[in-house]
């Protein structure tokens, strides 16, 4: 017999023992009843699993009618995974997302490898006879089926406890950096019902690249917020709140606002940003402080011109004579209580950033450490910073012209808005930096006059 004739033969004979199973299956469908039938074969899939060396999670979309919070980490984690997959993907997005998230479809399968332990991820969509009317609330059409959504997560099960204790957690982890990283920010005022409204798309495109500020000093708040993101355990460990607070001080236009949006961006919190002139009484204030949500900064800007933030000796004796004209009014002891009742909260993650033109002015109860924990000075343009507004406007690192600025800017104090409306002005570094180098020779001359004419004006 020829090779054909042979594999005919196997294919017939293979075809038609399935055909006698299919057919012994309908029968024993018909005649066996059901409890039978599910009694061998649960008896058997017991069986194949006494052998296998496998073992497997079952993570479920509900647990009774609460939605299963480890089967939606799962989701977004193998989305991140999703490229891997051989045949189908789903692809979503909503409104408050950045970019698509994706996850596998039905039957697909994804395979894992966690610190050398390789995993397989499974999903699963099926339809479910009801147990209980009630239990379900997908019941649209009276059905008496409800769609199980589930992953099936498998691996060799002498890993059982790696992977119970380490990459279940470490999947949980994931998940929720990634859903952080993908939201877009918020920004919330004060509303005239003294609540937070907005929730409007924060979309300042300041980042610390294009932050003009020397680059230590850049390093040094990059490290500063790193180390409060990664300082969950050190905080805990501590027994400090996970707060931190920042104040920016300098003169108008040295890029302290900017910077806030650069901080933002940057950790993706969202922005809280209370006007405290715009707030009736402390008891309001405090509501909005403890009415954030977490991941956040909380944002007081011109701290010194919003506020009469006499010493509070002055305050508590002004409060006994005029106790009721104080009481619709924010004072320093309102504030600072406000910032304590903030940093004792229970609620995670929040930075706060007081920002002044007069850090003199402040009450340096306000300013301790605890309540404001690094104090950072904006100030004139240097050469660096020039350096890196020439390159975010002119897409230029160097110029023959350089010099030249570099040593007027040690002479001039002029400040990065003043540069940045300067650079603004030209789009071409020919046309635009000759301007530069007159408009500080001019600063220059006019503040060299200034003395003079102070005292011409006395
Ligand atoms: N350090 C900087 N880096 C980049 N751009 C800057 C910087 N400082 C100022 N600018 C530019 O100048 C504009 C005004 O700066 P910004 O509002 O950040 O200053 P400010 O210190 O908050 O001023 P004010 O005290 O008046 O609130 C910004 O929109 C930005 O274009
Ligand atoms: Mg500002």
């Amino acid at each position: 017999m020829s090779n054909n004739t042979n594999s005919t033969v196997i294919v017939s004979a293979v075809a038609s023992a399935a055909a006698s199973a299919m057919l012994i299956r309908s029968a024993a469908n018909e005649l066996v009843p059901s409890e039978v039938l599910e009694y061998f074969s649960s008896k058997f899939f017991n069986l194949r699993h006494h052998f296998s060396s496998r073992f497997t999670i079952a993570i479920e979309e509900y647990q009774g009618m609460m939605c299963n919070h480890m089967y939606e980490a799962a989701e977004v984690y193998l989305g991140t995974k999703a490229a891997l997959a051989r045949h189908r993907v789903r692809a979503s997005k909503s409104g408050n997302d950045k970019s698509p998230a994706f996850s596998i479809d039905k039957d697909e399968e994804i395979l894992d490898d966690f610190e050398g332990v390789k995993v397989t991820w499974r999903f699963f969509r099926y339809f479910e006879q009801r147990t209980n009317r009630n239990h379900y609330i997908n019941d649209f059409n009276g059905s008496s089926k409800r769609e199980v959504k589930s992953y099936e997560l498998s691996f060799h099960k002498k890993h059982k406890d790696k992977i119970f204790n380490s990459y279940l957690p470490f999947v949980l982890e994931r998940a929720k950096a990634i859903e952080e990283a993908n939201m877009a920010l918020n920004l919330y005022t004060v509303g005239s019902e003294n609540e937070w409204i907005g929730g409007v798309e924060f979309a300042h495109p300041m980042s610390f690249k294009t932050l003009a500020i020397d680059a230590d000093l850049k390093n040094k708040i990059t490290d500063d917020l790193d180390k409060f993101v990664k300082g969950k355990e050190f905080y805990n460990r501590t027994g400090k709140a996970w707060k931190r607070g920042y104040l920016l001080y300098g003169p108008p236009g040295t890029g302290k606002s900017s910077l806030i949006a650069a901080m933002a961006n940057y950790l993706n919190y969202d922005l809280y940003d209370l006007d405290l002139s715009a707030v009736p009484t402390n008891r309001e204030l405090k509501n909005l402080v403890l009415n954030m949500s977490n991941r956040s900064i909380l944002v007081m800007e011109d701290i010194d011109c919003t506020i009469k933030l006499q010493n509070r000796e002055e305050e508590e004796e002004e409060d006994n004579m005029e106790r009721d004209k104080k009481e619709s009014k924010v004072t320093l002891s309102g504030l600072l209580n406000a910032i304590d009742g903030l940093w004792s909260c229970c609620g995670e993650e929040r930075i706060i950033v007081f920002t002044t033109n007069h850090k003199e002015k402040l009450d340096p109860a306000l300013l301790r450490p605890g309540r404001m924990d690094m104090h950072i000075h904006l100030s004139y343009c240097t050469f660096s910073a020039f350096k890196q507004l020439a390159c975010n406007y002119l897409k230029i690192s160097d110029h023959n012209l350089f010099q030249e600025i570099e040593g007027l800017l040690r002479e001039v104090q002029v400040t990065p808005a003043e540069i940045a409306g300067e650079l603004q002005k030209k789009i071409n570094a020919e046309n635009c930096l000759p301007d530069i180098v007159k408009f500080l020779h001019n600063k220059k001359m006019v503040e060299q006059n200034e003395p003079k004419l102070s005292v011409i004006m006395e």
